[in-house]
């Protein structure tokens, strides 16, 4: 065997080693605090435990359904060095570049992570480490080339050259995606390099964000390309050569725009890096899922470009860099989900050999000998043991998924007999619930914008797509400005930026932007300023119960002691202030006694109404409100209703027919409030959003759609939940609905259990963008009663499949109608516009005026409804954020009216349930009251 015979031996024990299938090697890096966290006494909540997990150790927020700790190839502390990174981490991969293999490093995080001070050095060490083994190897002849390029608003720029115009990728069949006519200089020294480097660093697009001052607000990836061949064979044409390219790749900010606080061009550049990222996102998920199917990379030039290095021939190792501040839990936890899923994503790298033509035909010529002897000599067959136990492992887990089959069947036809039991007591007998959809069905929502079969309403219905204002197209409804002193001006869209996203999103005209705006629109709004809600002894035992006149939220309570007399309600009130206001309304219809309220006006009295709508059950070891209503439907809603009037007790949750007024949508809009529908124009602001907020059929409707629904049975195409998330955590969860319920099995710690509960519902609200109406209304009816946990599961079973779905970037169906993050954000911007204008109709000047100051919004800006409906549900980590939103939502929704007005269309009775049994159905037996 000759020289060239051992060269092409060496090599092919290489390929031999190499190519086979690796997972994407994930590093975590979490840097210090820095200064500015640090003066604003920022806590660290993140630590690394040991070299492989990083723990989340906020205690406070416990009931988070986000796992705790995650554990990863390697994670380095704040005060690892960038070497260290690089050579207990990165090294490995970016070296294998030397023997012919591709690689490429990734830096990815939110920004003022560290992603540009870790990758700065990654790539430093590699190429020190790169022409020290080139030193060292005489023997071979080495070439190594630098490019480098951006990806900026997806437009990909050459950073060696000062012609700026946009680079072409190309398709091309043996490489893939090549950029055409990038710049490659081939590499004489280090200095050489460091030229290079600083004229990169000059040509990147930075720009300045609220977190980060020199911001990259592009992705770079620089690539050395290096050759090598055997000294002896060049210019000989059996000679080969080993060509492959290392990419260093920092990306942009991984952040939503809203929490960069980035406006103007930094918010378009958030768009496109986003709508990267995003891809990039999807593509990683859905290589960690295995290779089925198509993978989305022509969607961005990021993931065209890195095609290669996701899942093709190359190693990767993804660095992902964090904050330790609390104030950016959020978007840690996103970096760890999204490097989570990169750790199940496997490449197959192998060494390529460039080969002449007679050395490529001898290669062949020995792959051929070795493929006949291998017929001649087949490998003998795995033994019978190896097949046993492979079957026994597919048996385990046929039968763990069985198992789990049968559990959610189980769950699923609960709450489906729950929702027959519904259907049979609102006064239908055919469980199907046919003849009440019929009644109601001209009333049912259909897509958020028109009434089915209702022409009045529909015919209000303002058109205000692409409607050219100003020169500026708009697909957004104008604005007016109820406040101002003409009420129905027209707003700049750019003007009164305080505190809404929305006014950003309009500012945009880009069509590109509009579709990834809307991912990015957070609520961004958090500190509004709110008065402490007085808790009852340290518990929330209550629910809170109006807007007063002077612009408070009233802070009382209406409570049940755990024990004792069920009618002996008490309005709690923890005002400061002691003194009954005029206007206070007595809830005469129950043995309430109202003490002196501040907060007791109208308002009050309509959302304590509300409250009081519900029946009040025989259910002592409930902790929760206990609230009465009338048998009959009184036409004197204020009428008083004598307690033993309806003197039935009902273990279950009869109230919750009252009660449970929202349409738990599978879109988690209750109903959607959308501008066309109810406020679009001057002309049409009074209209059926006004009237129709909610409907019990599509509650009764979204209920029976949620528990048939996919919730829990099964996930988005591709979807994967998180250790410790989604479903399996309900397990845990001390389920007290159905069957303990029934046997009377009701659990001591219940109450924590419903708060636990009640906590992560309001978390995944927000992060699911719900509608704020559907949380109000499941706020407010749902309390605490044991028999809730049912509706607590579901919900909650509802939110973890939607942000499951949203997170990657999916789309969940209702009713024939896609479902995804950018359009529940709509949604639920256009509710909040819609909200805002019946804001003029619910409160009046003055009301408005003392809740503008209450939340911190000045009265000479503009649109400070808008800003003051953009504020509510915001914060979901406080508890009295959240009461005074809902407070202030139940009025503007009249949610008082609508429990009463639902309970005279259904004729609500209940019976006495049997004592053995304690069934808590709903029951059709109006004659036995009425
Ligand atoms: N591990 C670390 N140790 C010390 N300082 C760090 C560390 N990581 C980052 N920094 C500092 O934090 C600041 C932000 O870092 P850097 O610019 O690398 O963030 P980035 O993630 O690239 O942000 P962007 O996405 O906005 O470009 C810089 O001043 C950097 O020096």
């Amino acid at each position: 065997m000759g020289a060239v015979g051992e060269e092409l031996m060496k090599l092919e024990k290489m390929q031999g080693i190499n190519a086979r299938e690796e997972k994407i090697l994930v590093l975590v890096r979490l840097r210090p605090l820095n200064e500015k966290e640090i003066m604003m006494n920022e806590a660290a909540d993140w630590e690394c435990i040991n070299d492989t997990s990083i723990l989340y150790r906020n205690t406070l927020r416990e009931g988070s359904t986000f796992p705790s700790a995650y554990t990863f190839d390697r994670v380095f502390r704040g005060d690892c060095s960038t070497r260290q990174v690089y050579e207990e981490g990165a090294r490995e991969i970016a070296f294998s570049v030397v023997s012919g293999i591709n690689s490429s490093i990734f830096a990815y995080g939110q920004t003022s992570s560290g992603k540009t001070y870790t990758m700065n050095g990654i790539l430093e060490y590699s190429v020190a480490d790169i022409f020290d083994y080139i030193r060292r190897h005489e023997e071979r002849a080495f070439i190594v080339k630098f490019s480098a390029i951006e990806i900026y608003n997806e437009a990909v720029r050459d950073l060696l050259s000062t012609d700026t115009s946009p680079l072409r990728l190309l398709d091309d069949q043996e490489r893939g995606t090549i950029v055409e006519k990038v710049t490659e200089e081939t590499l004489r020294d280090w200095n050489h390099l460091r030229e290079l480097i600083s004229i990169c660093e000059a040509q990147r697009r930075i720009g300045e964000t609220s977190l980060n001052e020199k911001s990259s607000r592009s992705h770079q990836i620089i690539k050395l390309t290096i050759e090598s061949s055997a000294r002896e064979f060049l210019g000989k044409d059996n000679s080969t050569t080993l060509a492959a390219s290392v990419s260093f790749i920092d990306l942009a900010g991984s952040e939503r725009a809203a929490q960069a606080l980035s406006a103007g061009a930094r918010l378009k550049e958030g768009c496109h890096i986003n709508r990267s990222l995003l891809t990039l996102g999807t593509v990683i998920r859905k290589l960690s899922k295995g290779r089925n199917g198509h993978i989305n990379y022509r969607d961005s030039k990021l993931t065209r470009i890195l095609q290669p290095c996701l899942g093709g021939n190359a190693r990767t190792a993804i660095i992902c860099t964090l904050s330790p501040a609390r104030s950016h839990v959020e978007q840690t936890r996103n970096t760890l989900l999204f490097a989570c899923c990169a750790k199940e994503v496997t490449t197959k790298a192998q060494v390529n050999v460039v080969m002449s033509d007679k050395a490529l035909v001898k290669h062949l010529q020995k792959e051929l000998a070795r493929l006949e002897s291998e017929l001649r000599t087949p490998a003998p067959v795995s033994s019978s043991s190896e097949y046993a136990a492979l079957l026994k492992k597919k048996d385990l887990q046929i039968e763990k998924m069985a198992k789990e089959i049968r559990e959610l069947t189980k769950q699923r036809d609960l709450a489906q007999s729950r929702v027959e039991d519904l259907l049979r007591m609102v006064g239908n007998d055919d469980v199907s619930g046919k003849d009440i959809k019929t009644s109601y069905s001209k009333l049912q929502a259909r897509d958020g914008l028109e009434y089915e079969g209702s022409p009045s309403e529909t015919s209000s219905v303002a058109d205000f797509r692409g409607r050219d204002i100003g020169g500026k197209s708009f697909n957004n409804p104008q604005y007016y400005d109820g406040d101002s002193d003409d009420g129905k001006r027209f707003l700049d869209s750019q003007s009164g930026q305080s505190g809404t996203t929305t006014a950003l999103a309009m500012a945009e005209d880009s069509d590109d932007c509009k579709e990834v705006q809307c991912i990015e629109m957070g609520e961004s709004v958090r500190d509004n300023g709110l008065s402490p809600l007085a808790i009852n002894n340290g518990e929330f035992r209550g629910i809170p119960f109006t807007v007063s006149n002077d612009g408070n939220i009233g802070h009382g309570l209406i409570s049940t002691p755990v024990s004792g007399n069920r009618e002996a309600h008490q309005i709690q009130n923890n005002s400061t202030n002691g003194q009954p206001e005029q206007g206070l309304h007595e809830v005469r219809r129950t043995n309430v006694h109202s003490t002196s309220s501040p907060y007791s006006n109208d308002a009050c009295s309509k959302v304590t109404a509300d409250v009081s709508s519900s029946r009040s059950l025989q259910l002592p070891r409930s902790w929760s409100c206990r609230t009465n209503f009338p048998t009959e439907l009184s036409p004197d809603r204020g009428e008083a209703t004598p307690p033993h009037a309806f003197d039935k007790s009902f273990p279950g949750r009869p109230e919750g027919l009252g009660r449970k007024l929202p349409q738990l949508d599978f879109t988690g809009g209750l109903v959607r409030l959308d501008s066309q529908s109810s406020i679009g124009s001057a002309r049409s602001t009074k209209t059926s959003a006004d009237e129709d907020i909610t409907r019990l059929d599509a509650f009764v409707a979204g209920l029976k759609k949620m528990t048939n629904s996919e919730y829990g049975k099964e996930l988005p195409e591709g979807q994967v939940l998180e250790d410790g998330q989604g479903l399996d955590f309900l397990k845990n969860t001390n389920y007290v609905g159905g069957e303990a319920l029934q046997n009377g099995l009701v659990t001591s710690d219940w109450k924590e259990e419903f708060q636990r509960q009640q906590r992560m519902i309001i978390e995944l609200w927000q992060t699911c963008n719900v509608s704020i109406v559907h949380r109000t209304y499941f706020f407010l009816l749902f309390q605490g009663d044991p028999a809730d946990s049912i509706y607590m599961e579901v919900e909650l079973r509802r939110l973890t499949f939607l942000k499951q779905t949203f997170y990657y970037g999916n789309s969940a169906m209702d009713d024939g109608r896609k479902v995804s993050f950018s359009s529940s954000t709509r949604d639920l911007r256009r509710e909040r516009e819609t909200l805002s204008k019946l804001m003029q109709k619910r409160f009046s000047e003055d009301e408005r005026k003392r809740l503008f100051q209450k939340w911190g919004i000045s009265l000479n800006s503009k649109r400070r409804r808008l800003q003051l409906i953009s504020q509510l549900w915001s914060d979901p980590k406080n508890m009295n954020h959240v009461t005074e939103s809902a407070a202030i939502v139940a009025k503007i929704v009249k949610f008082a009216e609508q429990g009463q007005a639902l309970k005279g269309n259904f004729g609500l009775s209940f019976i006495t349930p049997p004592q053995k049994s304690r069934s808590f159905s709903w029951r059709n037996n109006r004659t036995s009251l009425l």
